[in-house]
């Protein structure tokens, strides 16, 4: 990921520039020969299809441009496998676009603690071990450690062990955990989408103030409603397209009508709404600064 160094200020106040980024996943169907799935699909070489390796590309992500600006949070819509955590992925730094350019004015934070949390600890020592995976000091954790408790809204059960916890429950924590170190730029993918009404009133609240603090908030999420609630933006991609960018309440209306279609099996009332989405879409295009010359626009 490369870090803006421009000066934005003049033009706007940038979080997030995706310049023309694509990705291309390439894989071998057939394994690893040495690895142990691939030692057993050597011994059965008639009966599974693609045995030999091959090199497969997965074309994720299409050209794609788009600014993010602080004080915005944007909702990442799109059928399953469409390309989203792809894009979060290359937001966040964690694979290199194939094509083009990522630039972020700080490091995004995914809500990945996930990774750093141990189902054996109670949520209270989770707490304690995800703030400190993400880097914060001891100082910082006992002066926000109330308040991550708080904003869990756990009760009793921060005691025992996360576990015991269901998916909801577990994305209260992660969220709280994740929500609590103010980052300038915070990628929620699939978090909330398990939460309640009730979770999603505090998360709400917790995002207008990142937010407010100049922050900028990605959410990925299949929940329309909370996307409807949480965002002031919708990006909306499917089969690595980018389909829509903008105000939420256009784009989910689209999006509804092109799911329904689908799920009728109506394929060609979807692709239409498909057509139409590409046809209205707006192309973004990078400016690059060149030194010593002003932008004639
Ligand atoms: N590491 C990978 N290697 C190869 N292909 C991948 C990899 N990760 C994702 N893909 C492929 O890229 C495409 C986009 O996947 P991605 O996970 O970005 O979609 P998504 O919109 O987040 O889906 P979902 O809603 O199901 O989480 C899919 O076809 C997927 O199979």
């Amino acid at each position: 990921m490369d870090e803006m160094t421009e000066d934005w200020s003049s033009v706007s106040s940038p979080a997030v520039v995706v310049d023309g980024a694509a990705m291309t996943y390439r894989l071998h169907p057939g394994g690893n020969a040495e690895t142990r799935a691939g030692l057993i699909l050597k011994r059965f070489p008639g009966r599974v299809r693609n045995a030999e390796p091959s090199l497969k590309e997965v074309r994720a992500l299409k050209p794609l441009s788009l600014v993010a600006q602080h004080g915005e949070s944007i909702g990442v819509i799109g059928l399953n496998g469409s390309g989203k955590s792809t894009l979060m992925k290359l937001i966040c730094g964690k694979i290199k676009p194939t094509e083009g350019s990522v630039y972020a004015s700080s490091t995004p934070i995914m809500l990945g603690v996930s990774a750093a949390l141990v189902p054996d600890l109670s949520g209270k020592d989770n707490v304690v071990l995800g703030c400190l995976a993400m880097g914060m000091t001891r100082e910082e954790l006992n002066s926000k450690y109330d308040g991550i408790l708080e904003l869990a809204g756990l009760q009793s059960a921060i005691d025992l062990p996360m576990r015991s916890y269901s998916s909801g429950m577990s994305a209260r924590l992660r969220f709280a955990i994740a929500a609590s170190i103010n980052p300038e730029i915070l990628v929620l993918d699939e978090a909330l989408n398990t939460g309640d009404d009730e979770f999603r009133g505090r998360t709400k609240h917790r995002m207008d103030e990142l937010r407010k603090e100049a922050g900028c908030v990605f959410l990925v999420s299949h929940s329309l409603p909370t996307v409807q609630q949480l965002c002031t933006r919708i990006i909306w991609l499917d089969k690595g397209d980018l389909l829509y960018d903008g105000e939420p309440a256009y784009g989910l209306k689209w999006y509804k009508r092109y799911t329904k279609f689908l799920s009728e099996k109506d394929v060609e009332s979807a692709q239409r709404i498909r057509r139409r989405m590409l046809k209205e879409l707006q192309e973004v295009r990078i400016m690059h600064k060149v030194p010593g010359r002003r932008k004639s626009t």
